[in-house]
């Protein structure tokens, strides 16, 4: 494709994602299922175009208000994710001579915004939290994730799996923490692979897999995963129950849970039931009550830990809908906590970075239930003997009580999660 219809293309996909009507992942695909001109490297190009204007939004507008032609046009050309030798063929003189004045922009000549690139609010609020580890945070939440895939330990073992990778010339490594866990180099196209059709692999960030992994879900158990979604932490918890027990997957949408049905068909698990229920006090669970040895709930949430995959979420969140997110969480715990059994396990977990839809969830719920009593998440690790688990947690006297994961400091996605055992 010439380079000029190249940036064209991507100025008008930009249109439609900075409109936020809805998550950029949606808009972009509908994009390519509607034109269908585009071949692989050209998706790539727009869609990696599009999420580096997303995660630096407010440093490229403010370079844009420079310069000349249609702002999206600007916006492409700053995040372009091409090479510049290609993109160079696009430019006119003018543009070139402008592209040149913004690359010479010192970091000190920025505001602060448009070095950290998060909404105001936002950006108060982790600096509030966090400290002096605010900037390396925000840096991180810059960077694109890395490709993490989990290992199927019903069908495959890690080693054979990383040999398998590396003869389909795909580089992998250990994950440092979850022994499920491969990271991939680069971004290879992963799902025509027969490890993946074969349900020997999975894509899932090494964040999730360690919540998986924290609920230790066993042999014959009876599990509920309260908010199931589309399944990833199901298909991880029901392989480490050795597809035995029963396994609830529960979720207010049908949608997401169809989304489950191929993945669960890869995986070969046959102790998995999904359920489609109303909400979280739907009687269809009610009979559920008190007779599940471990309980997890993934509350919805704003999802601001995983940034570096959705950076839109930024801008589609906002301190009203984080206030309405933290009233479904607390509502959604106390339901799903009626399930557990004495003696079973109950998990709270997001991928929010905002202590308002974590730590402060987990001590409301701590404070008003006495009869579930917290279990430090980084002995349950270490009881499980994960690597370096202690550096996985924070809070409480001893830095144990909570799961809290962060891209800078652990390469994952953010997560957090806390861990109660019933009386
Ligand atoms: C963080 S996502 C779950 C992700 C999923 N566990 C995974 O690993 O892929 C939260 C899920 O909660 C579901 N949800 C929202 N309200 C709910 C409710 N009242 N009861 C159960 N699930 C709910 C949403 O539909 C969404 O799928």
């Amino acid at each position: 494709m010439h380079p000029q219809a190249l940036l064209e293309a991507c100025a008008a996909l930009l249109r439609e994602v900075l409109r936020f009507e809805h998550p950029a992942d949606a808009v972009v695909s509908r994009h390519f299922r509607a034109q269908r001109q585009f071949g692989p490297r050209e998706r790539a190009t727009l869609a990696e175009t599009t999420y580096a204007v997303l995660r630096r939004k407010l440093l490229y507008e403010r370079l844009a208000r420079s310069g000349s032609g249609a702002r999206e046009r600007r916006l492409a050309i700053l995040g372009f994710a091409g090479a510049r030798g290609f993109l160079d063929g696009a430019l006119s003189a003018q543009e070139k001579g402008w592209l040149h004045d913004c690359d010479a922009v010192a970091p000190q000549e920025l505001f602060e915004p448009e070095r950290h690139n998060l909404p105001a609010w936002l950006a108060e609020r982790l600096k509030a939290q966090l400290g002096a580890d605010f900037w390396p945070l925000a840096e991180g939440l810059l960077q694109p994730a890395p490709l993490d895939l989990r290992v199927n330990i019903l069908k495959a073992k890690r080693p054979q799996t990383q040999a398998q990778l590396a003869q389909a010339a795909i580089e992998s490594e250990e994950t440092p923490y979850s022994p499920w866990g491969l990271r991939v180099r680069g971004k290879p196209a992963i799902n025509r692979l027969e490890l993946f059709t074969s349900g020997a692999i999975e894509v899932q960030d090494e964040g999730s897999q360690l919540l998986a992994l924290l609920l230790d879900a066993r042999r014959g158990e009876m599990v509920t995963d309260f908010c199931a979604g589309a399944g990833g932490k199901t298909l991880a918890i029901g392989a480490s129950m050795r597809s035995t027990g029963r396994l609830y997957a529960l979720d207010v949408s049908a949608h997401r849970l169809d989304a489950l049905k191929p993945r669960l068909a890869r995986s070969g698990l046959s102790n998995v039931h999904p359920a489609a229920i109303a909400h979280e006090r739907d009687e269809r669970i009610k009979r559920l009550a008190g007779k599940m040895d471990r309980v997890l709930v993934d509350a919805p949430c704003s999802g601001l830990g995983t940034l570096r995959r959705n950076p839109d979420l930024k801008w589609r969140q906002s301190p009203q809908s984080v206030q309405e997110l933290t009233v479904k969480q607390q509502a959604i715990l106390q339901s799903a906590a009626r399930l557990v059994k004495p003696g079973g396990r109950l998990i709270y977990a997001t991928c929010s970075l905002l202590a308002e839809e974590n730590e402060a969830i987990a001590e409301a719920f701590g404070a008003q239930q006495r009869d579930f009593v917290p279990l430090p998440a980084g002995q349950v690790l270490a009881d499980l003997k994960l690597q370096q688990a202690a550096s996985l947690c924070a809070g409480g006297s001893d830095g144990q009580r909570y799961l809290r994961l962060w891209p800078h400091r652990h390469q994952t996605d953010g997560f957090f999660a806390a861990v109660w055992q019933r009386r």
